[in-house]
């Protein structure tokens, strides 16, 4: 993974059932045409149908740093690989884990070579989780996730800041309320590496239009 465009399905009911397929074929043919690395991260139970259906990058939106074997209801890491995914978010703003849990699971992924996105909400975070070294860290502020204010205009600092912070240890990407061509455009400009989405494209009332109008913007 370079400089994704990550789309987060979380669990939004316009994505149950067969739509998570319909959205993650629209972003497979977004990202052939305009050649653009698009990755999915569906709800949990529909990864390995998606990861089947489409030939794209598929993502889990959490992994649980719990033993392989008896660990009922958690979603981990090695049986995530093998229903396809090639990596997951971590740390996700809705989903918070604690620090010892997360340099675990980097390991892990890395052990597994799959990718590893973590998620911060402050550069102090970032500088924290980038001692182990992700692939990639997501700097999201809580306050506008969902909102459709995006962080790259209403809080441009904390995109700059946060690539600071990592050092060029880990890649910074970023996301909350991202939704129009400029907000993704003026992210790249300030050196984010790519892009975490969720609401924008899934409320969006065309979900092709609207995957191709955020993906023009990462060119
Ligand atoms: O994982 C995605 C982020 O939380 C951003 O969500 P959003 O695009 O709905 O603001």
């Amino acid at each position: 993974m370079k400089r994704p465009l990550i789309i987060n399905f979380k669990n939004y009911a316009e994505v149950s059932g067969d739509k998570a397929i319909k959205l993650a074929k629209a972003a497979q043919a977004v990202a052939k045409k305009l050649k653009v690395e698009i990755v999915v991260a569906p709800p949990q139970p529909a990864l390995a149908v998606i990861a089947k259906s489409v030939r794209m990058p598929v993502i889990s939106q959490h992994v649980d740093d719990e033993k392989v074997g008896s660990s009922t209801g958690y979603f981990l890491p090695e049986i995530a690989k093998s229903y396809g995914a090639v990596g997951s978010l971590i740390n996700h703003s809705e989903h918070r884990m604690e620090m010892k849990n997360i340099a675990n699971l980097v390991e892990r992924l890395r052990s597994l070579r799959m990718t590893s996105i973590v998620c911060a909400r402050e550069p102090w975070e970032v500088m924290e989780i980038s001692l182990f070294q992700p692939d990639f860290i997501a700097i999201e502020p809580p306050e506008l996730i969902g909102t459709g204010r995006a962080v790259s205009k209403e809080n441009p600092a904390i995109i700059t800041k946060s690539i600071e912070a990592a050092a060029s240890r880990s890649k910074v990407i970023c996301g909350a309320g991202i939704s129009g061509k400029d907000d993704v455009a003026k992210a790249m400009e300030l050196g984010s590496h790519g892009i975490l989405v969720a609401s924008g494209i899934i409320k969006a009332s065309s979900w092709p239009a609207k995957i191709a109008e955020l993906a023009a913007g990462m060119k």
